[in-house]
């Protein structure tokens, strides 16, 4: 099974430090919706991974976010793609879940949907945390220059990371 798994803010939609906190702050990166749609059509299962902090902090409910997750959907599909599983941490920093990244809980559960292995499967995201869940579930990290991307770049990286510009440029890679 060809499965990549993708973080979300600053990956597929554009990232704030002031949280995405209704569906019109929710901006895709266009390349980013053109590349699942490729990925899907090319047979490629795309799995999301989300940290939404956001939801324990207040900021916005669970109508809110899943409203930003089918208006997602909704722009694959005009591409004729699709969104596999999106699994999100509803939880805050301080509450001791297992799926809160960098814990791999999140992309355990992923695994265990599709019923397949983590071992190299790619999992793209644009923060520390994400490598770091990544490694914890022996993914092959995956960092993108989008989002706090740059930033992540500005500390080393956890050895074996690759780094490709955006999501668009990894699709050109696994599509060949
Ligand atoms: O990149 P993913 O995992 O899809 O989502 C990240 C968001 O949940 C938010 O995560 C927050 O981190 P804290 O949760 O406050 O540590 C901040 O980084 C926000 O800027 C960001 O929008
Ligand atoms: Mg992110
Ligand atoms: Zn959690």
């Amino acid at each position: 099974m060809k499965l990549l798994i993708l973080d979300r803010d600053g990956v597929i939609n554009h990232d704030s430090d002031a949280y995405i906190k209704t569906l019109d702050e929710w901006l895709p990166i266009d390349s980013s919706i053109a590349a699942i749609a490729r990925l899907s059509r090319a047979g490629w299962t795309v799995a999301v991974a989300t940290n939404q902090s956001g939801l324990a902090r207040g900021y916005y409910d669970l109508a809110t976010l899943d409203s930003m997750h089918a208006r997602l959907r909704e722009l694959v599909a005009e591409q004729g793609g699709e969104v596999g599983l999106i699994v999100h941490c509803p939880h805050g920093p301080n509450d001791g879940c297992d799926c809160r990244k960098p814990k791999p809980g999140m992309l355990q559960q992923i695994a265990t949907h599709y019923g397949v292995s983590l071992s190299g499967v790619w999992f793209v995201g644009d923060s520390r945390s994400d490598l770091d869940a990544a490694l914890a579930v022996d993914c092959q990290p995956v960092l993108v220059r989008t989002g706090k991307g740059e930033r992540t770049l500005s500390m080393p990286l956890p050895a074996g990371t690759l780094v490709f510009d955006d999501l668009a440029a990894i699709a050109a890679q696994l599509i060949h």
